[in-house]
């Protein structure tokens, strides 16, 4: 089924007063059933929600094994939500990721929101230029621009040009990782998500992915990014929510613990995980 549902009404509490809001989250739980363990339900997250404005990053904060990641994968549509909505504007409307039909999570992918994961992932044999330029391509640049804004990104992130004409199957963590924030900025999504973006990239390195940041949020790009050390994206003006608490609440919210969340769910959630 395919929600959409009108711009919110009221900000939320982080939200600065007259503030754009791209992504609005509500209640968002999930818990993991471990099919190979007798069912077992794992509880991560309960009763996570912020609001984020347009030009405006966010930072996920906390410890491992929080639920950074599971909520970026929720937000991207690539694990289900237990519980609670994942509202984006897309096209003009605020369209709910939790109960968005498939090729409706596929479009807004296309055109709305970004994500550069901690790993790349990408069909063999084909040359990095086409790698970062594909998303562009799908977005709806043409050809020549596509190419133009990949080479503008691969040259910003000290990329080789040697290297552009090879797949990038064999190349070193650090390049592969620059390949990934590539293919993830090529093309302007209002929205991006950043897990771990700068984790194998080195002082200079990090350096030119804060440039591209800062020119992400400049044209007014969200952004919802996790990093281990927050000195990796010195210079950004970002906005840092702790999710410590997720597993037992939500910043100010309620606290439940791990056992309550799992005494409430005595329905085993049948997750696509
Ligand atoms: N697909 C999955 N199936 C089962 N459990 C999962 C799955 N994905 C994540 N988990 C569990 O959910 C919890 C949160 O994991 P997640 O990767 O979201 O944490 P994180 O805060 O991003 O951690 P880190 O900082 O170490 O990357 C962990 O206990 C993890 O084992």
């Amino acid at each position: 089924m395919t929600a959409t549902m009108p711009a919110p009404a009221a900000p939320g509490p982080d939200l600065q007063a007259g503030a754009d809001v791209v992504l609005s989250l509500r209640g968002v739980a999930k818990s993991f059933t471990l099919h190979l363990r007798g069912g077992t339900v794992l509880p991560v997250l309960a009763d996570a929600g912020f609001d984020l404005a347009e030009g405006e990053c966010l930072l996920l904060a906390g410890p491992s094994g929080a639920g950074k990641s599971s909520l970026l994968k929720m937000i991207y549509g690539n694990y289900r939500v237990a519980a609670g909505s994942i509202r984006l504007r897309h096209d003009g409307a605020m369209v709910d990721i939790a109960t968005a039909g498939p090729r409706q999570v596929l479009e807004i992918r296309r055109r709305t929101l970004g994500y550069v994961s901690q790993f790349l992932r990408v069909i063999p044999r084909v040359p990095v230029l086409d790698v970062v330029a594909e998303p562009a391509l799908a977005f709806g640049m043409d050809a020549d621009a596509a190419k133009a804004r990949a080479r503008d990104l691969l040259r910003a992130l000290n990329l080789p040009e040697r290297l552009w004409s090879l797949p990038p199957a064999t190349f070193s963590g650090g390049e592969q990782q620059r390949v990934n924030i590539a293919r993830g900025l090529a093309a302007p999504y209002p929205v991006l998500l950043l897990d771990e973006p700068t984790a194998s990239l080195d002082a200079e390195n990090r350096a030119a992915v804060v440039a591209l940041l800062q020119d992400a949020l400049a044209r007014g790009a969200a952004m919802v990014a996790i990093v281990h050390d927050d000195a990796a994206l010195g210079g950004l003006p970002i906005r840092r929510l702790d999710v410590t608490g997720f597993a037992g609440g939500y910043e100010a919210g309620r606290h439940e613990s791990a056992t309550d969340l799992q005494q409430k769910r005595q329905v085993p959630v049948i997750d696509r995980q």
